[in-house]
């Protein structure tokens, strides 16, 4: 595939009377590595779930290269989502064994890479015998991430790929996409709610919350137009006059918040005044993090 451009436009998703996304418009472009991130029930599995055409919109259109992927074959060679398998105790796959599984994808998927599935296969300890019902949550993970790494879709979505994942094995995860990522050029949009391990690993971020895309930017970018600004009540109401300040709180006369700014206005720091860089979980909790706006 030459070019590379998956978006949606205008994608709202109801389910029955409730809409879980409202008007969604995103553009995701090849070779790059999406972090998705969003509090429970934000709506990012459905998200992905109709960005690979495994779930219809309610309104809105989803294109490849200009090209709708809805029942479409040829389009949807190069998407695939791995869901997580840990969840289908009662599904047709869970009686299947480790190998059998893999032997499916393998037929089922039309880029598959069957020396990078047994190379991730021995990497993770994983037994090809064993039946996926019997595997434990950290190893239904690395089967999920073997098949989407071996599927070689050019977009790839990760749903909580490290759920239940120990540290050790979470961090040869960051290390195999990272090496597959830098071969292959292939997007990858992984939704994860461990914020702070994957900081360095998303090239962008994108917050969706209440099923609206709230940010999408730069990871780098917004760490860097970013602070926490905290000092005296009244200097910080004075200081903040005219910036965009989220998650403002009082801490007994003290005030804080967090601060954003364009490219070249950075606020300097005055005698009364503090300013801390933040890290990408704190900002995502000033910007999604008030008690009422859990869904
Ligand atoms: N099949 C379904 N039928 C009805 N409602 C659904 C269905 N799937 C999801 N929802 C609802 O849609 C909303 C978004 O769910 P979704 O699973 O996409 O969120 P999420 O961001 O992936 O959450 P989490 O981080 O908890 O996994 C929730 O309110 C959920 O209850």
């Amino acid at each position: 595939m030459k070019e590379g451009k998956l978006e949606c436009k205008g994608l709202t998703k109801k389910y029955g009377k409730k809409e879980v996304l409202h008007n969604v418009n995103l553009e995701l472009e090849k070779g790059k590595i999406y972090g998705l991130i969003g509090r429970n029930g934000a709506g990012k599995t459905t998200l992905l779930s109709i960005l690979s055409a495994q779930n219809p919109a309610s309104e809105g259109e989803i294109l490849l290269n200009g090209e709708s992927v809805w029942e479409n074959k040829e389009a949807l060679k190069h998407i695939y989502f791995a869901r997580e398998i840990n969840g289908a105790a009662s599904s047709a796959i869970s009686g299947f064994k480790v190998k059998e599984y893999l032997k499916i994808a393998s037929e089922y998927l039309p880029n598959w890479d069957e020396e990078l599935a047994e190379q991730l296969i021995k990497l993770f300890h994983l037994d090809k015998k064993k039946r996926i019902i019997k595997l434990s949550k950290g190893m239904s993970s690395m089967l999920t991430i073997v098949v989407a790494l071996a599927s070689k879709a050019e977009f790839t979505f990760l749903d909580e790929p490290v759920a239940g994942l120990d540290v050790v094995a979470r961090d040869q995860f960051y290390r195999i996409l990272l090496d597959e990522f830098t071969e292959s050029g292939r997007t990858f949009v992984i939704s994860t709610h461990i914020i702070e391990e994957a900081e360095d690993l998303f090239e962008e971020v994108i917050f969706l919350h209440k099923g609206e895309i709230l940010l999408k930017e730069n990871t780098q970018e917004l760490l860097e137009h970013t602070a926490y600004i905290s000092g005296k009540a009244e200097e910080v109401e004075a200081f903040i006059k005219g910036k965009q300040v989220y998650g403002l709180e009082t801490i007994g006369r003290s005030k804080g918040g967090m601060v954003r700014w364009s490219e070249g206005e950075e606020p300097e720091a005055t005698e009364d005044i503090t300013l801390q860089k933040m890290h990408l979980q704190k900002i995502f909790i000033s910007l999604c993090g008030r008690e009422d706006d859990v869904e």
